[in-house]
């Protein structure tokens, strides 16, 4: 089946990086191998494996997985700061204030605000865009789809990749793309996210079913590239290798750090369709990604790439 108009732009925008990248090799002996290694059993990691949402079967959770998606990126430049930090906070402010994610609340959070919700200590990394972001949401829900979240996923008809092309149109703040030796790429990393959580937290039912969640692909992070690079699926330029080792930053929107991204969909794209040759199995990128990224975060001494950014 044709994937809709939004993944597409994400899987044909990241095929034409990975075929121009110079700082960036995704290698299909590298692919090969981890296809022949894992087989057919790629271990299939639970969604929230760690106990860390806020779950009630419900419309709030679709509200809350929408607050917590819009502000899921740069977690590294505070090293104690994690996801899961993200994850539980929002969880626990909910648990206690169950009108916390109003949309009229949402537009008004200051950072000393923000910072008490998720009981955190010290301004947040982009503290600033986190709050810009949470009022966008707090808007655009109230202006278009009567302040829920759970509305704006019924307008997307059971389609991720509906759901994926409303977010991306409706809030600018998850138009993740760049543009790379004159042409724009989609990468769409915490929209697809947001889907894929609907997904996981429902378990494909409800808010949760998409008849198309297999036109979902990776979602481009600091995590999985590395986990690719550690496989032998990607192999970096020294002199990317050496900017990584170093924890100097890569400048957001530079060829590096979009081939870093782009290429990660592109490999894992690939070997989709090589465990569908092989193995006759077809399995989906939101599987592979838990995956990849469940080894990544469980791997502390990991490098990743440090990019100061809203989308990832
Ligand atoms: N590719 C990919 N990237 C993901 C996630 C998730 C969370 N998914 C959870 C939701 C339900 C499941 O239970 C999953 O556990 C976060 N991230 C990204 O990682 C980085 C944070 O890293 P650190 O600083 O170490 O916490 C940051 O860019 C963040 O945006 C994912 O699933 N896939």
């Amino acid at each position: 089946m044709a994937s809709p108009p939004a993944m597409e732009e994400v899987r044909a925008t990241s095929a034409w990086v990975a075929s121009r990248a110079s700082h960036v090799v995704v290698d299909s002996s590298g692919i090969e191998r981890v296809v022949d290694t894992i087989g057919d059993s790629i271990p299939k990691v639970e969604w929230d494996y760690e106990g860390i949402h806020y779950f009630d079967n419900g419309p709030l959770t679709v509200q809350y997985l929408f607050v917590l998606d819009a502000l899921n990126f740069c977690f590294w430049p505070d090293k104690d700061l994690s996801y899961d930090h993200l994850a539980l906070g929002l969880k626990e402010a909910l648990e206690k204030d169950k009108s916390a994610f109003d949309a009229g609340r949402l537009q008004n959070y200051t950072g000393p605000q923000l910072r008490e919700l998720l009981k955190w200590p010290r301004p947040l990394p982009l503290e600033d865009e986190r709050l810009r972001l949470l009022h966008e949401v707090g808007h655009e829900l109230e202006r278009s789809f009567n302040g829920k979240a759970s509305n704006l996923v019924k307008s997307s008809g059971k389609s991720a990749g509906k759901l994926v092309a409303l977010v991306t149109r409706h809030f600018p703040g998850f138009r993740d793309h760049s543009v790379y030796k004159g042409h724009q790429v989609f990468l769409y990393k915490r929209a697809q996210i947001f889907a894929a959580d609907l997904w996981g937290a429902f378990k494909g039912q409800g808010y949760g079913e998409f008849h198309d969640i297999g036109s979902i692909t990776i979602f481009a992070d600091y995590i999985v590239p590395a986990v690719l690079r550690q496989l032998g699926v990607l192999q970096y330029s020294s002199a990317l290798m050496n900017t990584i080792e170093a924890d100097n930053e890569i400048v957001s929107g530079t060829e590096e750090e979009v081939e870093l991204r782009a290429c990660s969909v592109y490999a894992v794209e690939k070997m989709r369709e090589l465990m569908s040759r092989k193995l006759g199995k077809q399995v989906l990128s939101v599987e592979l990604d838990l995956w990849l990224w469940s080894c990544g975060v469980q791997s502390p001494s990991l490098r990743h790439h440090r990019t100061l950014s809203i989308y990832y």
